[in-house]
C-alpha cells in the first residue's frame, strides 16, 4: 500500500491470523506491511504489522496479521502456505498466535454464530499439505498431545466469557474437539455422523498442519472458532452446509469477532502474561527434540533451512 512503510524493525511477540471472512483487522493503526521471504517461500498474504494500544501500559504493541488464504480468499485448504507462514512469524519474533476460524458445529448446542475454543484435534487430512519443517535429512519429533498451548486458551476462555457476560450476545464453548477434514468439498452425511460418533464438536479445514507447524516452530497457538453452520448432519432437520451459510454468519457477527480479539489483545498487552506472551515455555525445545540427525547425516538444504528458522540451533 503506498505510504506505508515495508520496514518493521521491533520484534513482534502475537500475530493473529485471519480466515475465512477475515482478511483483515480493522480498527488498528497499520504501521508496516512486510513481503518476508522464507525458505519455503512466501506466505499466504504480505503481514500487515498494526499497532494495538495497551490500555494497562498506554502504550503501542505491535500485532502481525495474516491473512490464511491470501488477501483475496484466493487459496483453497489445501494451497495454504501453512510453512511459510509460520516460518514469516517467527522471524519477526512472533511466539503467540491467534487463529480465527469459521467451522460447521457437529453438536446440537453448538449455534451457528457461537464461538468454539478447542482443546483437541483429530486429524483428517490427507498428507497432501507439507505437515513439518523436521525433514528431508533433519529429524525432529515434538509432543502435541494438547495440541493447543493450554496457557494462553486459559487467557482466551477467560476473554471470551467476559465478552459473553456484557450483553449477551456472545456465546463460547471453552472446549471441544476439532476435526480437521480435507476439504475443500464439505463432508458426506456418513462422515459427518461418524464424526459425532467419534466426539467432534466441530469441523474445518484449516487447523493442520498449521498448528503442528506452530507448535514445531515454538510458538504458543490457539484456534478460536466461530460456527457457520450444522454441516450435513441434522438431515431433514437443517439445511446442509453451503458457503452462502458460512460467509452470511461470518459477516453478521464480524463484530463480535472483532471485539473477541480485542479483548484478548488487551489481555495479553498486560505485563504479567510478558512471558508467556514471548513463549519463554517453549523456548529452545526445538534445539533438542528436532536435534536428532547427527551431524555427519544431515540433509545440508534441510539444514540451512532450519538454520534460518532457529539461528544457533543446530551450529
Ligand atoms: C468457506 S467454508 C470452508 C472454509 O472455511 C473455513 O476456513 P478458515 O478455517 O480459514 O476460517 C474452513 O476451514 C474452510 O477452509
Ligand atoms: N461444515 C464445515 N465443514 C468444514 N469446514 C467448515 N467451515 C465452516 N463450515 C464447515
Amino acid at each position: 500500500m503506498a505510504g506505508v512503510p515495508s520496514k518493521y524493525d521491533e520484534p513482534v511477540s502475537i500475530a493473529v491470523i485471519g480466515g475465512t471472512g477475515i482478511q483483515a483487522l480493522s480498527g488498528f493503526t497499520l504501521v508496516a506491511t512486510l513481503d518476508v521471504k522464507t525458505p519455503w517461500g512466501s506466505p499466504s498474504s504480505p503481514i500487515s504489522i498494526l499497532h494495538h494500544l495497551s490500555p494497562s501500559t498506554g502504550k503501542p504493541i505491535p500485532i502481525a496479521f495474516l491473512s490464511r488464504h491470501g488477501l483475496h480468499h484466493e487459496l483453497a485448504p489445501h494451497e495454504v502456505k501453512n510453512q511459510a507462514n509460520i516460518a514469516a512469524l517467527r522471524s519477526l519474533g512472533v511466539r503467540t498466535i491467534i487463529a480465527f476460524s469459521a467451522v460447521g458445529s457437529l453438536r446440537e448446542e453448538i449455534r451457528p454464530r457461537d464461538f468454539v475454543v478447542p482443546d483437541q484435534v483429530i486429524d483428517r487430512t490427507k498428507g497432501i499439505r507439507p505437515f513439518t519443517f523436521f525433514e528431508g535429512g533433519m529429524v525432529g519429533h515434538v509432543g502435541f498431545g494438547d495440541p493447543f498451548d493450554t496457557k494462553l486458551a486459559k487467557i482466551v476462555n477467560k476473554c471470551g466469557h467476559a465478552l459473553e457476560g456484557e450483553n449477551g450476545a456472545v456465546t463460547l464453548h471453552d472446549k471441544g474437539t476439532l476435526i480437521c477434514m480435507e476439504g475443500p468439498q464439505f463432508s458426506t452425511r456418513a462422515e459427518s455422523h461418524m464424526y459425532r460418533s467419534w466426539g467432534g464438536s466441530v469441523i474445518n479445514m484449516s487447523a493442520l498442519p498449521e498448528a503442528k507447524l506452530a507448535r514445531e516452530a515454538e510458538i504458543a497457538y490457539q484456534m478460536i472458532c466461530m460456527a457457520t453452520d450444522y454441516d450435513c448432519w441434522r438431515g431433514e432437520a437443517g439445511e446442509d452446509v453451503n458457503v452462502e451459510m458460512v460467509m452470511g454468519h461470518m459477516k453478521a457477527n464480524a463484530e463480535n469477532a472483532k471485539r473477541f480479539v480485542g479483548a484478548v489483545l488487551d489481555e495479553l498487552s498486560k505485563e504479567e502474561h510478558d512471558e508467556q506472551v514471548k513463549g519463554k515455555h517453549l523456548e529452545g525445545q526445538m534445539k533438542f527434540a528436532g536435534g536428532i540427525t547427527a551431524k555427519e547425516g544431515r540433509g545440508k538444504e534441510a539444514e540451512d533451512k532450519l538454520k534460518w528458522l532457529f539461528p544457533g540451533y543446530f551450529e
